[in-house]
Formats: C-alpha cells, sequence, structure tokens
C-alpha cells in the first residue's frame, strides 16, 4: 500500500479541504483562515507586552507602561473574542466539511459502476480504513486550521526568542526530535493499521453478524453467542497488538524528545539570567524569556499535537483520495450524443468469459447464447454453475474478461452504462429490503415516478402484489421496516413481493432480471407471477426480454428458451419440450423434481400444464 502521508497526498488532500471549506460556506471559511494566524500571534504579542511593562517599570516609564498596559489588554481581549469565535466557526464549518465529504463518499461508492469494490478484498480493506476514519474526515478542515494556528504561535515566539538572543533558534532545533518521533510513530501507526486492516474488517463482520436482526435467528437456535464473541476477541488481540506495539515505540522517541528540548530550554534560561547579572541583558529581557519560554513548551507540545492530529486526517484524506482516484478512473459522467440502446432487439452473448478479480479459474467460459426480444429465458443449473454472475454481466454490473454482448449488433460496453441501466430492470435473489413507505419502497423503482400512485398500483398488481397494501395499515402510506417507531414489518415473501414491484416499475425495459425471485413466495403466487411476466414480455411493444434464474422447474418449463449451465458453460439450449425429447441433464433434473412434485400437485397447476404445453418453442430459433 503506498504511504497515505506522503507530500503529494499531503498538499493534494489540503487543498481538497481548502476547496471543500469554500464551497460549503465561502464567507465562514474565509473568516475562519483570516482568524487563524490572528489567534496564534496573542501569545507572542503578550509577551511583547510584559517585557514592555518590565523595562518601562524599571525606567520609571510612565508612557511605556501605559503603551505595554494597552498592548497586553488589546492581546487580552482580541485573544478572547477571535479565541471564541474563531472556535465557534471553525466547528460548525468543520461540521459542514464533513458533511460534504461523507455525501461524497457515498457518491462515490454506490456510482461505481461495477461491484468489485463490494466484492474484491483489497478494495474492501481500502472501504474498511476509510470507514474507520471516516470521523477524521469531518475533523481535517479543523486540524487544518488548527495548525495553522499553532504554526503561528511557534513562528512568533521563536522570532521573539531570537530577538534577544539569536542563539535561541537552536531551541527549534532542540524540538526537531519531538517532532520527528511524532511523525515516526503516526507512520508506524499507520503500517501497523494497514497491515492488519482484514482481521480488523473481519471483527467488523463479526460484530455486525452478532447485532444483526438477521443473524439473531441462528445465532440463538446454534447458541453461538460465545463462539462469535470469543472470534471477535481473538481479532481484535491480532488487530490490537501491533498496534500497541507502535504506540509504544512512539512514546519512547517522544519523551526522549521531550527530555531533549526540556534540557535546552534550561540551558537558555540560565545564559540569559547570567547575561541579566552581568548587565548585558534587560531585567524585561529575563521575564521575556520566562514568559516565552513557558510559551514555547506550550506551543512545541500544541504544534506536536495538531501536527499528530494533521497526520491523523491527512491519512483519513489519503484514503479518501484512494477512493476519489478509484472512481474517477471508473466513473464516466454520462457522454453527450452517446448512443442509446434501441429497443426490440435479440441480446446476444458471443464467446463470453469471465472471472472475478483475483480468482483463479473463469466463473463463465466460452458462453454464447441469442436471447430473442419479447421473450421468457430461463437460466438453470446447479449451485456454483455460474447463473447469477451471468445476469449481473447482463446488468454490467461486471463486463466480460473475454468476448462480448451486444444488443441490436452493437457492443454493450459502446453504450453508456447508465443508458443501459436506464433500459434494465431487477430483481435480485439478496433484494433489499428499504425502510420506506410502500409507495416509494415500491415507486423509487422508477425513481421519476416514485410518487406516481396509479403506476405503483398498477406495478403491484403485475408482480401479484395488489392485495398487500390492503393488509397494511396506512395501506401505501404504511412504513415499512421495523427499524421506525409504528413501522410494520413485512413476512419475507411480502417483502419480495415489493422488491418484485420494484422490478415492475419501468414501463418498457429492454431487459428484465429475476434472480430467483420466488425463492420466498408460494408455489401459487409464483406461478401467478410469471404467468404475468411471460404474458407482457410478448406484449411489450418494445419486445422486453425477461431472464429469471430459478431452481423450480414447474416454472422454468414455462420459458421460451431454457439455458442449462453446468460449470460455467451452456450444457443445453432449448424449449421445455426440446429439452425433454434430449434425454440429458435438464430432463434428469426435471423428472427429479417432478417426482416430488407430482405427488403433492396442487389443483391449480393443471392450468399451468394447459397453458404452456401448446406454446411454440422459440429454441429452434437459435
Ligand atoms: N464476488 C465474487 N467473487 C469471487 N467469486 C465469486 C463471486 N461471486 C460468485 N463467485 C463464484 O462464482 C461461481 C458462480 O457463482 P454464481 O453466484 O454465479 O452461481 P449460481 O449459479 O448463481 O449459484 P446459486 O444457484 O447457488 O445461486 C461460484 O463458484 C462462486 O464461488
Amino acid at each position: 500500500m503506498s504511504d497515505r502521508t506522503s507530500p503529494r497526498v499531503a498538499v493534494r488532500a489540503m487543498a481538497l479541504l481548502i476547496g471543500a471549506a469554500f464551497k460549503a460556506d465561502a464567507p465562514r471559511a474565509a473568516l475562519v483562515l483570516g482568524l487563524a494566524p490572528v489567534v496564534g500571534a496573542v501569545a507572542a504579542v503578550t509577551a511583547v507586552g510584559l517585557q514592555r511593562m518590565v523595562n518601562s517599570a524599571v525606567a520609571a516609564d510612565l508612557p511605556g507602561m501605559l503603551t505595554a498596559a494597552l498592548i497586553l489588554a488589546g492581546a487580552l481581549v482580541a485573544g478572547q473574542l477571535a479565541g471564541t469565535v474563531a472556535a465557534d466557526l471553525r466547528i460548525r464549518l468543520q461540521q459542514r466539511v464533513g458533511l460534504l465529504l461523507d455525501q461524497r463518499v457515498m457518491a462515490m461508492t454506490s456510482g461505481l459502476p461495477h461491484l468489485d469494490h463490494h466484492e474484491y478484498p483489497p478494495y474492501q480493506d481500502q472501504l474498511e480504513l476509510l470507514r474507520s476514519h471516516r470521523t477524521s474526515l469531518g475533523s481535517a478542515f479543523g486540524a487544518l486550521v488548527e495548525n495553522l494556528r499553532a504554526l503561528v504561535a511557534f513562528g512568533s515566539t521563536v522570532a521573539l526568542l531570537m530577538s534577544v538572543r539569536p542563539e535561541f533558534l537552536l531551541l527549534l532545533l532542540l524540538a526537531l526530535p519531538t517532532v520527528l518521533a511524532v511523525r515516526r510513530g503516526e507512520q508506524a501507526m499507520a503500517r501497523a493499521e494497514e497491515t492488519t486492516v482484514a482481521p480488523a474488517r473481519l471483527r467488523q463482520g463479526l460484530f455486525t453478524t452478532a447485532c444483526s436482526p438477521t443473524a439473531a435467528k441462528e445465532l440463538r437456535v446454534f447458541g453461538l453467542q460465545e463462539e462469535i464473541a470469543g472470534r471477535h476477541r481473538a481479532l481484535w488481540e491480532q488487530v490490537d497488538r501491533p498496534r500497541r506495539q507502535a504506540e509504544a515505540r512512539t512514546a519512547m522517541w517522544t519523551s526522549i524528545g521531550w527530555l531533549i528540548f526540556g534540557a535546552g530550554f534550561a540551558g537558555a534560561l540560565y545564559l540569559v539570567v547570567t547575561a541579566a547579572v552581568s548587565g548585558q541583558a534587560s531585567p524585561g529581557d529575563v521575564v521575556l524569556t520566562i514568559a516565552l519560554g513557558g510559551q514555547l513548551t506550550g506551543s512545541v507540545s500544541g504544534l506536536i499535537q495538531m501536527l499528530s492530529w494533521m497526520q491523523k486526517t491527512l491519512r483519513a484524506m489519503g484514503y479518501y483520495l484512494w477512493l476519489d482516484d478509484h472512481a474517477r478512473a471508473r466513473i464516466r459522467p454520462r457522454e453527450a450524443g452517446a448512443p442509446s440502446p434501441a429497443a426490440g432487439s435479440d441480446l446476444v452473448l458471443e464467446n463470453v468469459s469471465f472471472s472475478y478479480p483475483d480468482a483463479a479459474r473463469p466463473v463463465l467460459r466460452d458462453v454464447s447464447l441469442r436471447l430473442p426480444a419479447g421473450r421468457t429465458v430461463a437460466v438453470v443449473g446447479e449451485n456454483g454453475a455460474g447463473k447469477t454472475t451471468l445476469v449481473k454481466l447482463l446488468c454490467r454490473l461486471y463486463d466480460p474478461t473475454a468476448g462480448r454482448i451486444t444488443y441490436g449488433g452493437s457492443d454493450l460496453a459502446g453504450y453508456d452504462v447508465q443508458a443501459w441501466r436506464d433500459r434494465v430492470t431487477a430483481c435480485f435473489q439478496d433484494f433489499c429490503r428499504l425502510e420506506f413507505v410502500l409507495q416509494e419502497s415500491a415507486g423509487i423503482g422508477d425513481l421519476p415516478r416514485i410518487d406516481d400512485e396509479p403506476a405503483v398500483t398498477d406495478a403491484l398488481d403485475r408482480a401479484g402484489a395488489s392485495a398487500l397494501p390492503g393488509l397494511l395499515p396506512h395501506g401505501l402510506r404504511t412504513q415499512l421496516g421495523p427499524t421506525f417507531p409504528g413501522g410494520t414489518d413485512l413476512s419475507g415473501g411480502q417483502w419480495q413481493k415489493v422488491a418484485l414491484t420494484r422490478s415492475m416499475m419501468r414501463d418498457a425495459p429492454i431487459l428484465r432480471v429475476l434472480d430467483e425471485p420466488a425463492a420466498s413466495l408460494d408455489p401459487a403466487s409464483e406461478y401467478e407471477i410469471f404467468r404475468r411476466f411471460q404474458i407482457a414480455a410478448g406484449q411489450t411493444e418494445n419486445g422486453t426480454i425477461t431472464v429469471f434464474v430459478s431452481h423450480r422447474f414447474a416454472t422454468v418449463r414455462t420459458a421460451d428458451l431454457i439455458v442449462v449451465l453446468d460449470g460455467g458453460t451452456i450444457r443445453e439450449l432449448g424449449s421445455h419440450a426440446e429439452l425433454m425429447a434430449l434425454d440429458g441433464l435438464y430432463a434428469t433434473l426435471y423428472r427429479l423434481h417432478a417426482k416430488g412434485y407430482e405427488e403433492t400437485k396442487p389443483s391449480w397447476t393443471d392450468a399451468l400444464d394447459k397453458d404452456f404445453d401448446d406454446a411454440p418453442p422459440v429454441g429452434a430459433e437459435l
């Protein structure tokens, strides 16, 4: 992993923070940055006032004493006012900058066209580092401002000390070991965090599992609480040991640095006191040195704390910039005039192969397939055969690693990814339980019509869920999900129907993907839904291609075309009748399922047999 605190990254991060602050609130940003040096210089001005006061008092110079008193009073008032105002302004601005960066992180993460950052461990590690340092992002602008203040405080103190004796510049050098120790400590800490990020991510995963309502049932039934807690503890140790060691080393080096600085300061005091005794320095110089000495210790310590804070936030900004670079390389703005997919064509896979990042073997190998417009296509195969991967490629959640997918003769990769997705709709196996009101949770499937009640009612009907609003206390306005007070939780099948309704919202999709859309549905609902899908697919003017993945052969047999995947390749292809006549893998699997099915076959499936046995096969055309 690259050094997240390299000078180049630091400069980029600071420019980004200042830009974000001005974007969030330009007048406030200008005021905060302008006040920081004023606050930083107050202590040095106070020390000058003291020096003048003592020298004027020794010389019995009343006007001089009055001027010194004015300087002291002015510094006191300016310090208090500017300090309070600056802190207040800074904290609010810091919150706004934090919000802006949070929103950018959300936009970048969810705007990435592909899924690899969620599924590929090295990317997940980077996201985990960013997530664990997210709060530092919020305070990054504050750290920048406080460093500016601390630098001015330190610089003005050193300048004044040099005005007493130039050799006091050496004190600056004596502060260096402490500063370097802190910087090295931060780097060691960064290394420790980066090398332990994988177990830290696993530990976070276990924590989420232990607290998640989805895992709650299995945790109790299998008595897993102790097991999960034990694994969490072990991972904590694994993560914590290198971090503790880095902290201990930093503390040791910082203490040595402070000892060197303390010895130097004692030497400076000795020099100025002996000079005053021999008449080479004024009593004011002694007071100034003592005041500045205390001030210098405070400002070195402040500077070190600020530098340490700054390094932490710069590290967080380094992770942010990694995501920014990653997203910039992948998120393409929608090109004006880029070709849009025209409706009514076939979708064709030409020798498509696909491997997940870093995977040893391809998941799909040399798949060639024509998905005809206006038809339903079922994809079947054993677990791990590559069915979900295939539909992910169709949605362009990944691009093939070899071969190509074309629509209307044009490579999908040539279309703007968002323009393609605008014409695709889907219900995934691991669908989202969006805890909005029912109207929105379903309507979000076609964002411009999220509030369109007739559109949602129609989609509910097409998804076989028209009864759902009537079962809920406030119909379409019912708040879904147990997270909200007064929210209504749904059964697994009802949630799935809401997800299906979402996939029914877009009016004329080119492609509708249904990845095990009926896993939680009862057989009658499943039958009804597929019947509607098939009728809808044949009727839509643009000839929607409906691709569904299913293990339920009673439904699969209704498809116009059935694709049998086996180990990432197409084993068989055709209509139900053709595949049964072939008497291969499909026929074997079908008979296995039918055996159990015939024994318990309910009467409503007679309609299924009658409806689809006469359907013309389309596999022959391919
Ligand atoms: N994100 C991923 N990264 C690496 N490998 C993956 C990923 N997703 C799936 N795989 C692997 O790809 C293969 C095919 O997975 P896929 O989900 O496409 O199978 P499937 O046919 O849909 O299975 P199922 O019927 O169990 O849903 C599996 O061996 C799986 O381990």
